[in-house]
């Protein structure tokens, strides 16, 4: 069950959960959107992603995931409107993932699971001069999460989906460019749920503003079967271990309000 893989995770990678509470923690990623309180907010505007393929530079193993690095040195990609009063640089994007289809997601709504999210990562360029810096502010960072769910063949993942086993150990990385991740958001991008929260992975900095959407994408089971060929492990390493069920159980709303772009 999806109870037992968490149970697994924080056995065997302590780390990667991180600390279960943050000390003081109380606006930590992910939650469980309850949709019926989540509120709606008229002043939420469209989302304004502005991505350029050209800034896609390279996708590796970080250990924890697949990343998926953009050149973040000019605003040649960016994510504006929506809840964000600034501009975003978009910096990475990866995703979470089970053993199975039956769950993966980080977050849910109305407790149902996906087989998959992914995170489109950005940071605050307006405010800050480097990820590392706006990674420690309250309005440092924007998330975008778009859940994934078993279906039709998804074209546009099927580039990303073919680099994979070039990049199966942690350390592993590749040259890949000319990656438009915008092919990677629904056809709908108005309706999504909105909060503040934080990384779901160490350092867990409460410095994100999350954007999760409503309308999942869809992707085939082989698609989502390759992810699960990726390795948390070094090709050093004597046993081999599987990266799937990367997700971070979820965490207490603490009276935290989610608002909706749509009613
Ligand atoms: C910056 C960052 C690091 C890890 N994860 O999972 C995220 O979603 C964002
Ligand atoms: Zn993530």
């Amino acid at each position: 069950s999806m109870q037992k893989a968490a149970e697994y995770n924080l056995k065997m990678h302590p780390m990667w959960q991180g600390p279960l509470a943050v000390p003081g923690g109380d606006r930590q990623s992910p939650i469980d959107i309850v949709v019926r309180k989540s509120v709606f907010d008229s002043q939420l505007k469209h989302l304004i992603a502005d991505y350029d393929p050209t800034t896609c530079q390279q996708i590796w193993n970080n250990g924890y995931s697949f990343l998926v690095e953009y050149d973040d040195t000019t605003d040649k990609s960016t994510l504006k409107g929506g809840p964000l009063q600034d501009k975003f640089r978009l910096c990475q994007f990866h995703f979470h993932w089970g053993e199975s289809n039956a769950w993966g997601s980080e977050h849910t709504v109305d407790r149902r699971l996906f087989p998959a999210e992914l995170h489109l990562v950005h940071w605050n360029s307006d405010k800050y001069s480097l990820f590392e810096e706006a990674v420690m502010e309250d309005n440092g960072l924007a998330v975008i999460g778009v859940f994934l769910k078993v279906g039709k063949r998804h074209d546009g993942l099927q580039k990303l989906v073919d680099a994979l086993p070039a990049i199966r150990h942690k350390g592993s990385v590749v040259e890949f460019t000319k990656f438009d991740a915008g092919c990677l958001l629904p056809n709908n991008t108005e309706d999504y749920w909105t909060y503040h929260g934080s990384l779901t992975t160490p350092p867990l900095t409460e410095s994100v503003t999350w954007i999760v959407m409503k309308q999942a994408i869809e992707v085939s089971h082989d698609q989502l079967a390759v992810f699960r060929s990726l390795l948390f492990t070094s090709a050093e390493e004597e046993v081999q271990k599987s990266m799937v069920n990367n997700f971070r159980v979820q965490q207490p709303l603490r009276g935290r309000t989610v608002r909706s772009s749509f009613s």
